[in-house]
């Protein structure tokens, strides 16, 4: 059986909230036209062209005799529902009708079926994507042939299980699939937490945030979560592979390590254990300002090197404070911005700091030690009601790229990292590269940056970029993110935690030689002599 072409919205996936929600005050609108030339336009959303599905009959009987026919999805919009992640190119895909769908939707119960799946693609000589939440934002879930007849998607939405939890060691084990309010949820019924708290939590899943090497929000207080992964559960076409007996080992290298980060080219993760903590009962969070971008790395630097770190520590820069306040809006926006020029500041950069204890006094002895770091450092405090609404907001992010793509604008962010002593020049590099590549006679980019993730010997710098909409928006951004990524190569990662995927994958061999290259390919061939595990991502095709 297969489905007939087919012409479906493409609602399901083109927002982050499916029906809308999100929203730009007056006053944003109005920054945006005077800032970058915006001129506001009503995104057009064209129906998506969803191809027949070219499963063998073969195929998709032994895919059901698995996981039963109803789990073996080849209607258009279950097909849609799973192409592609949620980049800015995905997300025009979406709205301009160039998306590549799969062939089927796969959806397995336990290990044990993703177990059998696998080795029926390789039967069939079918590709097979792994996907969790779909957020991926470097293609990683594009349902690419790479010389397969066919490809599926192995949706893993139904291992939503927690499997174990010894709270003695303090760690749990939770199915892949399991969400990050999920994971809370669970966890939450006795007291624990993992603190892994990226901006794509809601829909993100426990074995994506593993295959993609993911840091969260709070990483300075949790640790990224590659930190967190004590034991893995592998599904591979040369069956189960078990890694992690011990919290250390000397037992050669950490073979663990070579599974997380595969991005589903090597296996299908199916269980992580996951050290786990004791629920915070104390939470407190603040902003504080510093003038300029030096003062501010001065004091993230501090806070990292000389002890005292928050759980959250997370610096903008006078881009990203003026974008937060301008996108935000409102009387109370207006008088923090007075505040701050009667007190002589001249290049605001906010300063969230958040720390979580297991009591008040220990929540107390953290925020001593940071203020203590951060002795002698001009700041002015805005006090808990600014870091409360970092708090709240943190994941509207993605909602409010929604309602900017509504109204013209190609918003888009990428991330790197480097060591302390060449941060600036990274950033003044990917800076100039955006510029140079999306200014134009009538626009004018805005290229904010952040550190969120912070090291005693470096730091990560996640930029945003705002600008109106070209005729071509394909072009304009994919133009724009090669003159990053060629700013980025040689000076630091091209990826600090998004991963590598399809977008990243022409400049992996720069960071990693192509000795590294071949020994992925390697390990690749070993594993998936076929090459049936997500065609084309990570190492292309081995
Ligand atoms: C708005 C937004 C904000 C984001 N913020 C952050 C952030 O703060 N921090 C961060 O780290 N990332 C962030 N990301 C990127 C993305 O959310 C992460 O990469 C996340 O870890 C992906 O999880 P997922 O379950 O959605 O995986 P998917 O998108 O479904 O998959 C990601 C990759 O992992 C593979 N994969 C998925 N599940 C498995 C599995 N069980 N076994 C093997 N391979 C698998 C896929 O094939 C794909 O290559 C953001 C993305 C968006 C859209």
């Amino acid at each position: 059986m297969t489905s007939t072409p087919d012409q479906i919205d493409p609602g399901l996936r083109a927002t982050w909230t499916a029906g809308g929600g999100a929203h730009l005050p007056a006053d944003a609108l109005a920054w945006l036209r005077e800032r970058t030339g915006l001129r506001p336009s009503a995104t057009p959303v064209t129906e998506v062209a969803v191809p027949e599905s070219a499963l063998p009959e073969a195929a998709r009987a032994a895919f059901a005799a698995i996981v039963g026919p109803e789990h073996v999805l080849v209607l258009g919009d279950d097909r849609l529902g799973r192409a592609g992640g949620l980049s800015y190119l995905d997300l025009l895909g979406w709205r301009g009708g160039e998306v590549v769908v799969p062939d089927a939707v796969l959806r397995p119960a336990d290990p044990g079926q993703v177990q059998s799946l696998i080795e029926s693609c390789v039967e069939h000589d079918v590709g097979l994507v792994p996907f969790g939440g779909g957020t991926s934002v470097v293609g990683g879930v594009k349902a690419l042939r790479a010389g397969k007849s066919a490809v599926v998607v192995l949706d893993l939405t139904r291992l939503d299980k927690l499997v174990a939890l010894d709270p003695v060691s303090r760690v749990a084990v939770l199915q892949a699939g399991v969400t990050g309010p999920e994971a809370e949820r669970m966890l939450g019924a006795s007291g624990h937490t993992l603190g892994h708290f990226p901006q794509s939590f809601e829909r993100a899943t426990i074995g994506g945030f593993a295959a993609t090497r993911s840091s969260g929000q709070a990483s300075a207080g949790y640790g990224r979560f590659e930190a967190m992964v004590e034991r893995l559960r592998v599904a591979t076409p040369r069956g189960e592979w078990r890694l992690g007996v011990a919290p250390a080992s000397a037992a050669g290298p950490d073979l663990r390590h070579l599974v997380v980060g595969s991005e589903g080219a090597f296996g299908v993760i199916t269980e992580v254990a996951l050290r786990v903590r004791r629920e915070p009962a104390a939470r407190r969070y603040e902003g504080f300002v510093l003038d300029g971008w030096a003062a501010g790395t001065d004091a993230v630097r501090r806070l990292a090197q000389d002890g005292g770190r928050g759980t959250v520590v997370r610096l903008s820069d006078p881009q990203e404070t003026e974008v937060g306040f301008a996108l935000k809006g409102g009387w109370k926006t207006g008088v923090v911005r007075r505040y701050l020029r009667a007190r002589g500041v001249a290049e605001p950069c906010l300063l969230v700091l958040g720390w979580e204890g297991r009591d008040k006094a220990d929540l107390a002895a953290r925020r001593r030690a940071t203020l203590r770091a951060l002795r002698g450092l001009p700041k002015v405090a805005l006090g808990t009601p600014v870091g409360e609404a970092w708090r709240h907001g943190r994941f509207a992010g993605p909602r409010q790229r929604d309602a900017l793509m509504e109204v013209g604008v190609c918003v888009e962010t990428l991330e790197t990292a480097t060591r302390w002593s060449r941060l600036d020049e990274l950033r003044e590099a990917v800076r100039t590269a955006l510029f140079d590549s999306l200014t134009t006679a009538e626009r004018t980019p805005v290229v904010a940056c952040h550190i969120s993730h912070s090291y005693e010997t470096g730091a990560s710098l996640y930029f945003t970029v705002l600008v109106p909409r070209s005729a071509d928006p394909v072009g304009q951004w994919t133009a724009a993110k090669r003159a990053a990524c060629e700013a980025i190569a040689g000076v630091g990662t091209i990826s600090h935690h998004h991963a590598v995927g399809v977008d990243h994958a022409p400049y992996l061999a720069e960071e990693i030689g192509e000795l590294g290259v071949d020994v992925l390919r390697a390990v690749k061939r070993e594993l998936d002599p076929t090459g049936v595990l997500n065609p084309g991502k990570l190492v292309g095709d081995a």
